[in-house]
């Protein structure tokens, strides 16, 4: 499983259930091995650090395959409480099995180092107690919390000083299952768990498992984040004069917002055209909006920078662009290690593009919102600003008014909103409102 995300590109939430199901494994063996495949993704900067403190060679020297045993560990000695015998012995007998009997007897020295301190311990040894100079702290940081030097530094850029590592903290925390039921379909007083505070339409769950929720499984709600919830809710709730029948969500795989979008747009008699690139998540977009059934709705794959449609005929179009995804690390194990710096030079042209299409695709009058689920500022105010520089032709509103209850969301621009794991419990989504000028 860690070789197949490490090594194939593979992603934990789409191969680990897979596994699990093969594995026939239920209930609490199900829940014990998602925490020990993500968890040790997850936190596999600190753990590195650790096993470097405990070997006496560098890691890139060590076997893969017994890398990713000692990690694995790692994860059940410091970040999972199973008792210190159970831990290394299954890892020895693993990589025993796996790599021979020399390497078994390397990883049970290791594992037995690695068991001599707690997590706490072990990080004011490879990373002790903040302080210094920033480049000293940031690179601490980086370690403790288990997140690439890098995106330490974008993320400590954009929220406020001295807040980073509550960010970074929530980042290392799986987010609990929510649900979004789909207006016209379901209620959210079917779904179970407690609302949710922001949106009006979803709930948390406490756990179980969301697929054997009757409105999930027939289509009617589903598994949805709350701040992307937001941004579907924002777009639709954008006051609007004049004609208000045609939504486009030209950035709309795998679906999610678009289902609750055509719910919306459906109430009030409008109709929502999806587009999306790739034509395999085109088909997930049709899936996702099968249920609506005879409801107004259509899924395009195409390029959203070069749609399907003539200039000037939406009233809403949603950007909800392509981007590092540094905001939605949570649920994400295995992304903090994927992308580098370099992956934001070709995303920010691209994401400028299709904001300058939407802005074609749209009225004057109509709005469009550019969303992202990053809070790192070359994709966020960057583009919002490139954009507004470039054209005459629109205005940016207050999008915070949009957004019911929630404070302490000033983006960086004025008028626009950030949302932050740490402060409201959701994913960092950036939202930006354009208007169409007449
Ligand atoms: C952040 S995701 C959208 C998530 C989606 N709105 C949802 O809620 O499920 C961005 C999507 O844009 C797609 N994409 C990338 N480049 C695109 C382009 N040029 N035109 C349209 N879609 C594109 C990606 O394949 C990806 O599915």
């Amino acid at each position: 499983m860690l070789r197949c995300v490490r090594v194939e590109g593979a992603y934990t939430n789409l191969v680990l259930p897979a596994a699990i199901a093969r594995a026939g494994l239920e209930g609490r063996d199900a829940a014990f091995v998602t925490e020990l495949a993500s968890g040790t993704i997850r936190r596999q900067g600190t753990y590195d650090a650790i096993l470097g403190a405990c070997i006496d060679r560098p890691l890139r020297k060590v076997e893969v395959g017994v890398l990713d045993a000692l990690r694995l560990g790692c994860h059940q000695l410091l970040g999972m409480r199973v008792a210190p015998h159970a831990a290394i012995s299954t890892t020895v007998d693993l990589v025993h099995a796996r790599q021979g009997k020399g390497a078994a007897g390397f990883a049970n020295a290791v594992l037995r180092k690695v068991a001599s301190r707690d997590l706490d311990a072990w990080r004011d040894v490879v990373a002790p107690a903040i302080g210094g100079d920033r480049d000293t702290r940031m690179t601490a940081l980086s370690v403790r919390h288990s997140h690439p030097r890098w995106v330490v530094d974008l993320l400590d850029q954009a929220v406020p000083d001295g807040e980073v590592e509550e960010l970074l903290a929530a980042d290392n925390v799986p987010p609990r299952v929510t649900l979004a039921a789909r207006p016209g379909l379901a209620d959210r007083s079917e779904l179970p768990g407690t609302p949710t505070p922001f949106s009006p339409y979803g709930t948390v769950l406490e756990g179980g498992d969301p697929a054997a929720v009757p409105a999930v499984a027939e289509g009617r709600a589903g598994v949805q984040d709350e701040g992307s919830q937001l941004v579907a809710h924002a777009l639709a709730a954008a006051p609007l004069t004049g004609t208000d029948d045609l939504w486009i969500d030209l950035c709309a795989g795998p679906g999610g917002k678009a289902a609750l979008l055509a719910a919306l747009a459906a109430q009030r008699g409008a109709r929502l055209a999806a587009v999306e690139l790739h034509p395999h998540r085109a088909r997930l977009v049709a899936r996702a909006l099968e249920p609506l059934g005879d409801r107004p709705y259509g899924v395009v794959a195409a390029d959203g920078a070069r749609p399907p449609f003539r200039a000037g005929r939406a009233d809403r179009v949603l950007v909800d662009a392509p981007c590092t995804g540094l905001g939605a690390l949570r649920r994400r194990p295995e992304a903090r290690w994927r992308r580098g710096p370099d992956d934001l030079v070709t995303l920010v042209l691209l994401q400028r593009r299709l904001l300058g299409s939407a802005i074609d695709l749209v009225r004057p009058g109509g709005v469009v919102l550019y969303a992202t689920c990053s809070p790192v500022h070359a994709e966020t105010r960057d583009v919002v600003r490139s954009v507004l520089g470039a054209r005459a032709d629109v205005t940016l509103e207050d999008v915070r008014p949009l957004l019911p209850g929630v404070t302490g969301a000033d983006g960086p621009v004025e008028g626009t909103a950030q949302l932050w794991p740490h402060r409201h419990g959701t994913d960092a989504m950036f939202l930006a409102l354009l208007r169409r000028s007449r």
